[in-house]
């Protein structure tokens, strides 16, 4: 289901602020929005107006209704910068098949962040001026959740491993070159979970990721699925894993040999070019470097690249972001069989996990990451979140190392919710 535009048009007004303290510490308790990487983004609250689609459409819709609505915008923008005027904050599900859709959220006030530059847009969607706000900058003491208990989701620790080894058979039987399994975590908490304390959490433990809230999913993602500014896409891919001993001699060691993985370069190759494949009908030029570089995360190290491109046919972030959904890096090669093999083994439904989260503005350019290493909070209960990790599994994967791996890209965010 798509919602109509509003009849009366989206009014938008942006002005440059004095830095009000950092972005995360703005936002009011209650669902907010975010998008922010080493203090810089976007973050929102309020609900002018939220757009939904379903199924198989939940991309064309939702980004058709985002481009009318920005076409019809009355906008005042003294910024001018990629994410100044009207904006929406948007996450869609996996798979076509879940519930879960996609969902763009304009929000009533968005605060930004940029090199020097700080921003504040108010937006209405009654057509009527939007009312000043007044920003706070929440002062939180941030205390670590104690006794938080986490259980297994869909498939506990051995049957998972078993769906790992049911996996390497049908690659085996040459059903698909690569599968990526994920599997679900249940976390109860003691007390009702702010998203602000987790994303503050994994702000500061994870700079290097994209720290996101949307609609409840709240994660810290270091993959880059499309960012596209003034005509210019970027992507980083990451495909291939291994974990960090907190031993910097042997990280070392460690990267080293995780770049002349054979499995892991394989793992890794499929999804460089499911990307770069997708990106080719939207660009007059790509640039796909010849091989990884190491990218070190506190807990885990990936192998990675970055795929540029020039846009050539007026494609907004948000249609790139449907175009290269999902990439092998969280699907498989190929992709259709792939998606099957996930339905038939996994059994969960990942929801909005491994989807697209990000935001796009009125001309199109925006960012989308790729949802991993999040927590879905559920609708009903503050106190209970579901946790999401997978793994790319080829032929010569091992179901007890890959759910080693899984463990480990699990920990930023149970990190955030418990000691
Ligand atoms: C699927 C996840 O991560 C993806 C899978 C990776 C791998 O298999 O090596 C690495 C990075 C991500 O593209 C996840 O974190 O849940």
């Amino acid at each position: 289901m798509t919602i109509a535009p509003a009849l009366a048009p989206l009014v938008a007004r942006t002005v440059a602020i004095s830095d009000p303290g950092p972005l995360l510490s703005l936002l009011p308790p209650g669902p907010g929005l975010s998008w922010v990487r080493r203090g810089e983004g976007l973050v929102g609250w309020g609900e002018a107006m939220r757009i939904t689609g379903e199924g198989e459409t939940r991309f064309g819709s939702v980004a058709r209704t985002w481009a009318e609505t920005a076409r019809h915008a009355v906008v005042r923008d003294e910024v001018r910068l990629p994410g100044t005027g009207p904006v929406a904050f948007g996450s869609f599900a996996f798979s076509a098949g879940s519930p879960a859709g996609g969902v763009l959220i304009v929000p009533e006030v968005v605060v930004g962040f940029r090199g020097d530059t700080w921003w504040l847009t108010t937006i209405s969607a009654d057509g009527a001026l939007p009312a000043p706000v007044a920003l706070t900058s929440y002062e939180r003491e941030l205390t670590a959740p104690q006794d938080t208990q986490f259980v297994p989701g869909a498939l506990d620790p051995q049957e998972w491993k078993a769906a790992v080894a049911e996996a390497i058979g049908r690659i085996g039987a040459g059903e698909v070159e690569k599968v990526v399994l994920a599997r679900d975590v249940l976390a109860h908490t003691v007390d009702d979970v702010d998203p602000r304390d987790l994303l503050a959490r994994l702000a500061t433990g994870y700079p290097n990721c994209w720290t996101f809230s949307v609609d409840g999913l709240i994660g810290a993602t270091p993959e880059m699925l499309v960012k596209l500014e003034r005509g210019l896409v970027t992507s980083r891919v990451l495909a291939g894993t291994i974990r960090r001993t907190q031993n910097d001699e042997q990280d070392l060691a460690l990267a080293a040999s995780l770049a002349r993985s054979s499995k892991d370069l394989e793992e890794h190759e499929y999804a460089v070019r499911s990307v770069a494949e997708a990106l080719a009908p939207h660009c007059t030029t790509t640039n796909v470097p010849d091989s990884p570089f190491v990218l070190h995360l506190p807990n885990v190290m990936h192998l990675a690249t970055d795929v540029t491109g020039v846009l050539a046919d007026g494609a907004t972030s948000l249609d790139l972001a449907a175009a290269l959904h999902p990439s092998a890096a969280v699907c498989g090669t190929p992709t259709p069989a792939a998606a099957k093999l996930i339905e038939s083994v996994e059994g969960m439904d990942r929801g909005r996990y491994a989807g697209p989260v990000g935001w796009v503005d009125a001309a199109g350019d925006g960012e989308w990451g790729i949802a991993l290493r999040c927590a879905a909070l559920t609708d009903e209960n503050p106190r209970r979140l579901r946790l999401f990790a997978g793994c790319g599994i080829v032929a010569g994967s091992d179901p007890e190392a890959e759910l080693a791996e899984s463990e480990a890209k699990l920990l930023p965010i149970r990190g955030a919710l418990s000691r």
